[in-house]
């Protein structure tokens, strides 16, 4: 208890220290145990630029305390970075998009690997700390922007241009992010469409978000439109969980690293619009507890709706926690087959559908944020 005495006196005179924790030495996720100051000695030997110490001083250095408002949790244990990295497969020459970068552990992790990176910060403080940082670096650049406002499109396209005819074999950009708990839904809505310009999204959760994000099973009241649409444009898996104890200030909440595998356009499930299809499921969701032949009425006659769950060879009496991805595309189809002129909301919808169309690719990705 000596050492752990003596570096609770040597840390940096910052609020919340009382309460801050490290990560232990072997971070496995997994373990759930509270490490104390006793470990930092031990922390500090992995990496000591973006060890507690280290986090402290850079804070510090701009007068800054960490942000609630800003889910401003930093990374303190440079292993889970060098996972989150090889989770994405990030290698010499990528092109890699990182959000919240904060003191730039992870961009640091990142730029070793050989990566081109983007990263986008919504606290001016630590865009400054970010280009001091980096300042010598290549293939770094930093943006003072709200991600959830920014148009991540016109960002992306000039990087990617720049790579044309270097000798690299992936033409898509990678998410690398420990991103702010408070706009998980955001970027993961904002994204997932984004299939043409990045092939992986590796992003570091709360826990929860990523259980249910990846694993909410059919016939339970986690099951929602947002699962419906992270199945619709990717393929999710949930990596390893990373305990609370990993980060300062430590949250209250453990998180989890989870990959989106991105498909492409052609790979998307067969519907005549995306806009209809999840305006349909969307409405499915709205009476949860309703059978669909009664919470989908206002886009076809009941008899519609039951005759076309027949078709799709599900029970009359379906209630959309039933349903699966393949179960509303071939209902959203059957629907459009069967109803034709006589359902009047769907033609509407088929309207909406054609402008969806004529409407640029950048509008088109934001319709993400009609799902629930
Ligand atoms: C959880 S911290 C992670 C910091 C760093 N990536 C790390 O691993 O230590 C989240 C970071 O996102 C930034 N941030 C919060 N809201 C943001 C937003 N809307 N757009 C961009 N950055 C944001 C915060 O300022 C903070 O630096």
């Amino acid at each position: 208890m000596t050492t752990a005495t003596h570096l609770c006196h040597s840390l940096p005179p910052i609020a919340s220290l009382s309460t801050a924790t490290v990560p232990a030495c072997n971070s496995s996720a997994g373990a759930r145990t509270q490490m104390p100051f006793l470990r930092i000695a031990c922390a500090s030997t992995r990496s000591q630029d973006d060890d507690y110490h280290a986090t402290l001083k850079a804070l510090n250095s701009k007068g800054r305390f960490p942000r609630k408002s800003l889910g401003q949790h930093y990374m303190l244990n440079s292993e889970i970075n060098e996972q989150l990295t090889r989770a994405a497969n990030v290698e010499e020459g990528d092109v890699v998009l990182e959000i919240g970068p904060g003191t730039g552990s992870l961009t640091k992790v990142l730029i070793s690997s050989g990566a081109t990176v983007l990263a986008i910060e919504k606290d001016p403080h630590m865009v400054d700390l970010l280009r001091e940082r980096f300042e010598s670096t290549d293939g770094f650049k930093v943006l003072q922007e709200d991600f959830v406002k920014c148009h991540i499109r016109s960002h992306m396209f000039p990087m990617l241009e720049n790579r044309k005819g270097l000798n690299t074999s992936s033409t898509r950009a990678k998410v690398v992010s420990n991103i702010p708990f408070n706009i998980s839904t955001d970027v993961v809505k904002q994204l997932l469409p984004m299939g043409d310009i990045f092939s992986e999204v590796v992003l570091l959760l709360q826990e929860e978000t990523a259980v249910r994000l990846v694993e909410s099973s059919l016939r339970t009241s986690e099951y929602r439109p947002i699962n419906i649409f992270v199945n619709f444009y990717s393929e999710p898996e949930y990596k390893f969980r990373v305990p609370r104890t990993n980060f300062f200030p430590q949250p209250n909440v453990d998180a989890a690293v989870v990959t989106f595998k991105l498909k492409q356009a052609p790979d998307y499930p067969s519907v005549a619009s995306t806009k209809s299809f999840f305006s349909m499921v969307n409405s499915a969701f709205n009476g949860k507890r309703k059978m669909l032949r009664r919470s989908l009425q206002h886009i076809c006659p009941s008899n519609e709706i039951e005759r076309a769950l027949g078709d799709a060879g599900l029970p009359t009496t379906s209630r959309p926690e039933e349903l699966t991805l393949d179960d509303f595309v071939k209902l959203h189809n059957l629907i459009e087959l069967n109803g034709g002129q006589r359902c009047k909301s769907l033609v509407d919808l088929q309207c909406l559908s054609q402008l969806s169309k004529a409407m640029p690719q950048s509008q088109k990705v934001s319709r993400g944020q009609e799902i629930t």
